[in-house]
């Protein structure tokens, strides 16, 4: 059995306290981070800069004694590493360069040809191996195809990812050929972060929720299904969290479909309702309301305790049910700690 405390839960152990860590716990909320963003230059020069992106990882271990690290980084490094421009654009978010068709996909990169670009991130979890508080587990991450696929074909966040449904649609060939490039891609990212020392794996597919019908089959659960599958044979025994953002009812039996060891639930669903229709396929993650962390007070400590109550008769990691926000208070994340760990 493992011992740190995130493992254990993943392992499928009951604990009398949940682990607990934070999506997103590095970031704009801390002024630790502001500062060696600044120190960088920008967000990707951030990313690309073994040392920094190692401390800002460090930053909210530090403050705040979380029971798991999250490699810093972010899911858009992955099309960038297969040859699309990225950038960010202050106050807006990602933009890139477009794959729309055939021509677009021919100039992208092997999913092999990714190494040299990303070496700095594999750089990133072997110094975190070295420098993480013994207790402290390390969670390796990838964005889930679909979710990356919405960004490479739009070249921005949308909405209701029109645009990746609408070649989905018209180009199924284009479209179908992308998501094979980014499996094969994240095998090979994950397979390279484990390597380096993460102790476990998430894929992150937000906008899981916006496919309908056979297509989130399809598009959701096979990929990550392949993609977890593929690592398991090169890593046995590695633990995944799998989070299918905006599942809602179709998080039932979704552990065992995608061969994942726990499912990370948003704020979509209620605890109760997950306790009892999810938790028995697995260990779940979550799934606090994120605005909690800027309003704090009575709520923020009886949701919480609500949840941890909730999810008390089955393996259970307490996080949010999406990313902390920049207009998060830190003081409210202390009190969020000391309410789960009572
Ligand atoms: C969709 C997505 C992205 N990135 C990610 C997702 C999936 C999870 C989710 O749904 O939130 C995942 C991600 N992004 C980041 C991490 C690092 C680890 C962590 O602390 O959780 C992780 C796991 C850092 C980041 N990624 C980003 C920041 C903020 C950048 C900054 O410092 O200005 C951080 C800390 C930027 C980013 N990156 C992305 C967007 C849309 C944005 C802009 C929106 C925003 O600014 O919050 C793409």
């Amino acid at each position: 059995m493992p011992n740190k405390l995130l493992l254990r839960a993943l392992a499928g152990e009951t604990l009398p306290t949940p682990p607990i860590w934070l999506m997103r716990q590095a970031g704009r909320y801390l002024p630790e981070y502001r500062a060696t963003r600044a120190q960088a230059g920008d967000f990707l020069s951030l990313c690309y800069n073994p040392e920094l992106a190692a401390e800002v990882t460090l930053q909210p271990i530090r403050r705040f004694g979380f029971d798991a690290a999250i490699l810093f980084a972010d899911i858009l490094l992955v099309p960038q590493a297969l040859g699309l421009d990225l950038w960010f654009v202050t106050g807006e978010g990602p933009r890139l360069s477009t794959v729309t068709g055939p021509d677009d996909l021919a100039r992208l990169r092997g999913p092999d040809d990714i190494h040299d670009r990303l070496a700095p991130v594999y750089e990133t979890v072997r110094r975190l191996t070295e420098s993480l508080p013994r207790e402290v587990a390390l969670i390796g991450f990838a964005g889930a195809p679909w979710t990356v696929a919405t960004y490479m074909i739009a070249g921005r966040g949308t909405p209701d990812q029109g645009p990746a449904h609408a070649l989905k649609s018209t180009d199924r060939a284009t479209f179908d050929a992308l998501m094979e490039r980014i499996t094969l891609a994240t095998i090979e990212y994950l397979s390279a972060q484990v390597e380096a020392g993460a102790e476990c794996v998430k894929l992150f597919d937000s906008w899981a929720g916006s496919l309908e019908g056979d297509d989130f089959e399809t598009y959701a659960v096979a990929p990550a299904a392949r993609i977890v599958a593929a690592l398991k044979a090169r890593h046995p025994g590695l633990p995944v969290i799998a989070f299918p953002r905006g599942a809602d009812s179709r998080y039932v039996g979704l552990h065992e479909r995608i061969g994942a060891e726990c499912m990370a639930i948003d704020n979509g669903v209620s605890a109760r309702w997950a306790a009892e229709h999810v938790q028995p396929g697995g260990c779940v993650q979550g799934n606090l309301a994120p605005t909690h962390m800027v309003t704090g007070g009575a709520a923020l400590v009886e949701e919480t305790r609500a949840i941890v109550e909730a999810f008390s008769r089955g393996p259970h990691v307490f996080n949010l049910g999406h990313g902390i926000t920049p207009d998060a208070d830190p003081d409210n994340v202390h009190r969020l700690i000391e309410a789960v760990r009572g």
